[in-house]
């Protein structure tokens, strides 16, 4: 296993430290560290503290933030960003985009599970420009192209 540096920025952080719930987990569960409930309306994006910050430091990696399944199926709590995605070099707190895209209010508790982070490998690349590639099997198709005779 990996480590990265970690900051707890919240002291209520500090006995619930991100942890894989199984061996076999991809993602670390992210809190709301807010300090009363709150009222989130239907369409509307708030931006959630998580009382941590890390720093990856290795460009070979990058964390991203999903949201969890439950939240965002059975209650409509899904991210304003879709996806966050933090660069290894980030220092600052990590931040959840927090979207109600139901058609009700939604109450996030302090310290709730809101959403998870998943440390994923990053390859970074330059740019050969060129006039032509070389052949592929698919070429420019696309969109729905496979399949059809
Ligand atoms: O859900 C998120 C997404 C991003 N970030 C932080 C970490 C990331 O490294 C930084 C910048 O994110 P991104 O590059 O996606 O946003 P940007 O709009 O391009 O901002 P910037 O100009 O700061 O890169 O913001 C979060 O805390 N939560
Ligand atoms: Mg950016």
């Amino acid at each position: 296993m990996k480590n990265i540096d970690v900051k707890i920025l919240d002291p209520r952080m500090k006995d619930q430290m991100p942890a894989y719930a199984t061996p076999g987990s991809a993602g670390l569960d992210l809190r709301a560290c807010i300090d009363a409930p709150m009222v989130i309306e239907a369409g509307q994006t708030v931006l959630i503290p998580t009382g941590l910050a890390i720093h990856v430091a290795d460009p070979g990696y990058a964390a991203m933030i999903l949201p969890r399944s439950g939240m965002g199926h059975k209650n409509g709590i899904v991210l304003g960003n879709l996806v966050g995605l933090i660069d290894s070099d980030y220092q600052g707190q990590l931040m959840i985009s927090t979207w109600n895209r139901g058609h009700s209010a939604f109450t996030l508790n302090p310290m709730e599970r809101l959403a998870q982070l998943i440390i994923v490998p990053v390859v970074q690349v330059g740019f050969n420009v060129v006039e032509e590639f070389g052949d592929s099997e698919r070429g420019e198709g696309g969109f729905g192209s496979t399949g059809k005779h």
